[in-house]
């Protein structure tokens, strides 16, 4: 049988992927890529996810799932991942580009699509745009770099300086916020048998999750488990919370509270909030937009706050960039901005989730090391989202969600 190819395409922060697919699926073959000429490929990438989750809920239709029964709005991110996957495969291509396909995905998810392509490594060939070293598909066959838009060899130190840098990177304290209060209470959040059931399918199990201020928390779960779910408990989102014994912020949940008011405690970054994000706002515009809980600037800010600004962008390496476009910046200077976004007032409670997915080694590090020194120099409890156990990530305590036939069980390890 003839041998397929396998790329292995290491990107970072500054690799114009957009271009390169482009390239690759018109036909535009970069120099080593030739042997894909006149073939049929196809993405697999979180655009596409996102592309078919929009057409499914405007024509209220279910267009991936080969059961025909679940939208992709309701799984879990890796039951994204294995429908797609499965519904690609199902179309035959000769190759298939996976723009970083194992992002978001616990360890089982992820050995599980690994084999599913790896059992189709015969008859697809693969390029694998990847950001994480220890991502790269074992059957290989050639390892290349995308630096802005050429295709250049691979070179083994340059992921490794990551690590190095990030640990001496950021020498300046965090900034105080412009006004310190200290929440009356030293619980935040408290959730006492908390069940949640969808569609007669349970899905959280008697939760009991105690987060108290200062602490550090790594919330972890299998793909499905319920992380998503057990978040918008504690964001006041999920209405499955009210007749709970549900307490945010010294509340019960449904005694009168308003989300706002919950919400004023949080400061939230996940991806998803400014992956389709296009517009106009320079980079210190978005930095202190946090302190009026909008995403991008619409006032004109006071000198109190551009001071605050320019001690956050100073601490992050970014001041020379507080006038560009936050669209311009790197992938990782933009999750550096977004998470001093969500600090900025210093809430008594820091939710991130799965704030890493997509970065290359070197920015992932420089994003852990500054979750790292948020906990050590604030009062702000943390709850950093994440499948990985994330390379130098110190948090305290992790809460663990284990599925079960009768929804999931929450463990503190
Ligand atoms: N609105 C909904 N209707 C029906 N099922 C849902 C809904 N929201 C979530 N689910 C289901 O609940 C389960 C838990 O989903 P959730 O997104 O909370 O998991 P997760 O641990 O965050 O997963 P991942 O790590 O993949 O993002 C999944 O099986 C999902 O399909």
């Amino acid at each position: 049988m003839e041998q397929k190819k396998h790329w292995a395409v290491f990107t970072d922060n500054c690799s114009k992927k957009s271009h390169f697919i482009h390239r690759i699926l018109s036909g535009n073959l970069p120099v080593g890529f030739e042997v894909l000429a006149d073939q049929k490929g196809l993405l697999f990438s979180k655009t596409v996810i996102d592309r078919y989750m929009d057409e499914e809920d405007r024509h209220d239709t279910i267009l991936i799932d080969h059961t025909g029964k679940q939208s992709l709005q309701t799984m879990s991110s890796g039951e994204q991942k294995k429908a797609l996957l499965q519904y690609l495969i199902n179309k035959t291509p000769d190759f298939l580009i996976l723009d970083n396909p194992f992002d978001n995905l616990d360890t089982d998810s992820l050995i599980a699509l690994k084999d599913g392509l790896a059992q189709q490594q015969h008859k697809i060939s693969t390029i694998q745009l990847v950001s994480r070293r220890s991502d790269a598909f074992s059957f290989t066959t050639s390892t290349v770099r995308l630096k802005d838009r050429t295709i250049i060899p691979y070179n083994e130190k340059d992921t490794a300086e990551g690590q190095v840098l990030a640990d001496s990177f950021f020498s300046a304290k965090i900034p105080p916020p412009l006004h310190s209060k200290d929440f009356p209470t030293e619980t935040l959040i408290d959730c006492r048998n908390i069940s949640v059931t969808y569609s007669n399918k349970p899905i959280l199990n008697a939760i009991n999750w105690t987060i108290k201020k200062g602490e550090f928390w790594q919330l972890i779960g299998k793909n499905g488990s319920g992380k998503s779910t057990l978040l918008s408990m504690i964001t006041g989102d999920n209405h499955k919370g009210y007749g709970q014994a549900l307490y945010l912020f010294g509340r019960k949940k449904g005694s009168g509270e308003s989300v706002w008011e919950i919400k004023e405690n949080i400061g939230y970054y996940t991806p998803a909030m400014t992956d389709k994000f296009s517009g106009l706002h320079a980079a210190r515009n978005m930095l202190i937009s946090g302190l009026n809980d909008s995403i991008g600037l619409y006032l004109h800010p006071t000198e109190n706050q551009l001071n605050l600004a320019k001690q956050w962008l100073q601490l992050l390496g970014m001041w020379e960039l507080r006038n560009v476009n936050f669209c311009e910046l790197t992938l990782g200077q933009q999750r550096l901005i977004m998470a001093a976004r969500a600090m900025i007032k210093h809430p008594p409670l820091l939710i991130l989730d799965e704030p890493t997915a997509g970065l290359d080694d070197r920015s992932a590090a420089l994003f852990v090391s500054l979750v790292n020194k948020i906990a050590q120099e604030s009062q702000t409890a943390i709850i950093f989202v994440s499948h990985r156990k994330e390379p130098g990530l110190l948090p305290h305590h992790f809460y663990q969600l284990s599925m079960t036939p009768q929804g999931s069980i929450g463990e503190i390890l």
